[in-house]
């Protein structure tokens, strides 16, 4: 029953070894991530050239933290998404319109990242690049 109780009667003490296996299978999820996904490739790419620009254009902290704020919501999408797929693969390895729904869905949730953070790419970036012209 213990796997029912959402871990609240867990007798396991809070302890740094734990959080930093803990820390490293994020890690892992990560790199998991970034060999197995071809948008994550882009999202790098995307993030490089940002970061760059970025640098480039010294930017305020303000300004960065939109920036920032913008890299953060595509990987964070691109992750739960990869999420989903491998459990959806797992859950139901054979066709499903509910499973390709799922899918689709959780993808729409990484193109509408994209395209805020594109957005605000352009609001951040833009009046910089073109007072360096
Ligand atoms: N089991 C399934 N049942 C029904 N449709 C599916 C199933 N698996 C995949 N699909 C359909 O194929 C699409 C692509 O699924 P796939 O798992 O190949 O993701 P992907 O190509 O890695 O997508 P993304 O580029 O968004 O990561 C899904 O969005 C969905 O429409």
């Amino acid at each position: 029953m213990r796997h029912l109780s959402l871990g609240l009667d867990d007798p396991r003490p809070l302890t740094l070894s734990a959080r930093i296996e803990s820390f490293r299978c994020a890690a892992r999820g990560v790199r998991l991530m970034l060999r197995s996904q071809h948008n994550a490739w882009l999202h790098a790419v995307a993030s490089c050239g940002v970061l760059i620009v970025g640098g480039l254009c010294v930017l305020s902290g303000a300004e960065w933290c939109w920036i920032v704020l913008a890299i953060m919501s595509v990987w964070t999408a691109e992750a739960l998404n990869t999420a989903l797929e491998f459990l959806a693969d797992v859950a139901s390895p054979e066709f499903h319109p509910l499973v390709g729904y799922a899918k689709d869905v959780a993808a729409g949730g990484v193109l509408i990242s994209a395209l805020g953070s594109a957005i605000i790419g352009i609001l951040v970036l833009g009046p910089h690049i073109l007072a360096m012209l």
